[in-house]
């Protein structure tokens, strides 16, 4: 949107779309706060600021922003009056907004050196990143005085004796989390973090005696019922876990209060001795810091996600941060000889990267256990952006007849002008589905439901939900018939939750299948091995799901996924988007789109800056 009353230097930069109407209104009302009239370029740089918080970044890296903004290919962006990178920190420095004005304390702006260059923050989140920076290593300037053969014990027997005798990540996990006061256990999916995190709170028993008060949480409701079901299931099979601890969301864990206020902080601490935070990768600065704050300096705190996945709709990508930081440290890193001794492993069991990182707290699992290698092959390649390599091990998908099946149509790339193939495959799913429940099967709609997912970049438009949700409705009409047209329930009618109900224990994101239920229906949901049945009038927030978004399906899995790229130009389009759709699936992709739009999403990041990942030195403080 246009600013019509802003005819200043941040018109043009409104007009070309890199800075909203949002944007222009909070930087003027940040420029007021100085009470004199503010420079041009340090207006421009504080709207640049409040951009960077909304693209989730905690900072704007001042040298890079022609770079990550104008550099899309938009010529009108970057046609912009840039001002010269060391012009506009010359302005900061001296700027009130910067050093605080002589009339009062205000300063809404910090302004910092690093390595990356010179970076301006919104003052919250600058003290919100040193916050956190500072708790994280003031904890690591010191350890837990540990036993470290009665350490070693405890991981034997809540894994298991191994005859294997090589380098076990999983195990290794376990004895930094006993022997550190923060451990960050990363991984991609099916790695094996949460059969890990399961088994490292048995191994907290055994150290710390069955009392031991432990903390479960994950940023949203779903993320934290799942961990619960994980959790839950380990301790009853395994009958290891005394002390039946439950996952809540980390609002809840820190008691947020309606008006954005938290009952936990520096003045009242939480009472755990260790605390879990799961799909750590969501959990954005605010609330990291809001943690962090709230913890005693003797609680062991354990952070699981996969930093390679989409982060935060918030500012701050923490995790990813705290894994880079680990790798790219220089300082002579030493591990200690607790953790050695009761992981048994020594120097050539690693490499310097990974020793650095381990010293820092921080461990990858690397090996998948839950799909086969092609779909980790393409992940990984994603990941490293080599989109020829992705190209590669992605086939053309193939219809009968066509000829010899020579390559692995594990992960295939369809074109999006002939998609025959996805139609009978969803055609197929839609009509397992309805045959599982008008039988009144549970487990069999549900196992039918998770057979297959389109999932989608967008929310609106041809390449979105809808117009996916319109297309497959229709296929599935034309060839297995209508389903009741005034909004009522059918059998086999697949359901997404919208909001969190924790009264009925079901979260945004949730997907669920209608069946029918003696003479009545009701939508069942898969918890773990167990099926939650609920009948209509308990459900509020629900809409039916033929397609769903790639960040809603995160923390989902399917037995097959259909992905569809949006054109090459959008600019959502990212690599971690496609890792998260792609890693969706443990048996089959189809990613519908051209080679182009797939060599465009490996090599577009998601840009979030941020200062934790260096030493920062504050201008003018
Ligand atoms: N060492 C192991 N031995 C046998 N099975 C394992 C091992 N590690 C993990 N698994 C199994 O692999 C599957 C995936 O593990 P898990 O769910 O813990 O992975 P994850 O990293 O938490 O995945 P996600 O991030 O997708 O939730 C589970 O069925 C788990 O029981």
């Amino acid at each position: 949107m246009i600013v019509a009353s802003e005819d200043g230097i941040l018109a043009s930069f409104n007009a070309a779309g890199v800075l909203t109407a949002s944007d222009v209104h909070v930087a003027r009302r940040v420029a007021a706060l100085s009470g004199t009239t503010v420079a041009d370029d340090v207006l421009l740089a504080t709207a640049l600021a409040v951009r960077a918080v909304r693209t989730g970044s905690t900072c704007v890296q001042l040298d890079r922003i022609t770079e990550t903004i104008a550099d899309r290919g938009d010529d009108e962006a970057r046609a912009l009056p840039w001002p010269p990178v060391d012009r506009m920190v010359r302005a900061l420095a001296a700027s009130e907004l910067v050093t605080g004005a002589p009339t009062g304390p205000l300063q809404p702006l910090a302004l910092a050196e690093s390595a990356d260059g010179p970076l301006l923050y919104l003052r919250k989140y600058f003290r919100q990143e040193q916050s956190v920076r500072r708790i994280l290593d003031a904890r690591a300037s010191g350890r837990p005085e540990m036993d470290a053969a009665a350490v070693g014990g405890a991981i034997e027997a809540s894994f298991g004796a191994t005859e294997d005798s090589g380098y076990d990540r999983q195990r290794a996990a376990a004895a930094l989390a006993a022997t550190s006061w923060t451990t960050v256990l990363a991984g991609g999916p099916g790695t094996g973090k949460t059969y890990t995190v399961a088994r490292i709170l048995a191994m907290m028993e055994t150290l710390l005696g069955d009392d031991v008060r432990i903390g479960l949480c994950a940023p949203t409701g779903r993320a934290a019922a799942q961990l619960q079901t994980v959790i839950g299931e380990y301790s009853q099979t395994h009958r290891r876990l005394h002390s039946d601890p439950k996952a809540v969301t980390v609002h809840r864990l820190l008691g947020s209060r309606p008006d954005g206020t938290f009952v936990r902080g520096a003045g009242n601490r939480l009472p755990f001795d260790v605390v879990v935070v799961d799909e750590t990768s969501m959990l954005p600065v605010t609330m990291m810091c809001r943690l962090l704050e709230s913890l005693r300096s003797d609680t062991r705190l354990i952070l699981v996600g996969d930093p390679h996945q989409l982060v935060s709709v918030e500012a701050g990508a923490v995790l990813a941060d705290l894994v880079d930081r680990g790798v790219e440290v220089t300082e002579a890193a030493e591990l200690s000889a607790a953790f050695r001794e009761a992981a048994s492993i020594d120097d050539g069991d690693f490499t310097d990267s990974e020793r650095t990182a381990l010293a820092h707290g921080v461990i990858t699992l690397r090996r998948g256990h839950r799909f086969g290698n092609r779909i980790g092959d393409v992940a990984e390649a994603v990941n490293a952006g080599d989109a020829d390599r992705v190209l590669e091990l992605v086939a053309g998908e193939r219809r009968a007849g066509d000829g010899e099946p020579g390559d692995d149509p594990t992960v295939t790339l369809v074109d999006p002008a002939d998609i025959d193939g996805v139609r009978s495959s969803l055609v197929g799913w839609a009509r397992d589905l309805r045959a599982a429940a008008r039988t009144g099967d549970a487990a069999a709609a549900v196992a039918a439901l998770r057979s297959h997912r389109v999932l989608c970049a967008h929310r609106d438009g041809r390449f979105g939900v809808a117009g996916w949700s319109r297309r497959i409705l229709g296929w599935t009409t034309e060839e297995l018939g209508g389903v009741s047209s005034n909004g009522d329930w059918y059998a086999g009618e697949p359901l997404l939750v919208t909001a969190n109900d924790r009264a009925q224990g079901v979260y945004n994101g949730d997907s669920g299948v209608v069946i029918a239920d003696g003479d009545s229906l009701a939508a069942v949901f898969e918890r773990g091995d167990d099926v939650k049945k609920l009948h209509p009038s308990q459900l509020g927030d629900v809409v039916p799901v033929y397609a769903m978004t790639i960040h809603r399906s995160q923390g989902s899995q399917f037995s097959e996924v259909t992905v569809v790229l949006p054109p090459a130009d959008a600019e959502l389009l990212t690599r971690e988007l496609l890792y998260t759709a792609i890693t969706r699936a443990r048996d089959r992709v189809r990613i519908v789109g051209t080679p182009d739009a797939l060599r465009a999403a490996v090599g577009r990041r998601v840009a979030r800056a941020s200062g934790l990942r260096t030493q920062l030195r504050e201008v003018g403080a």
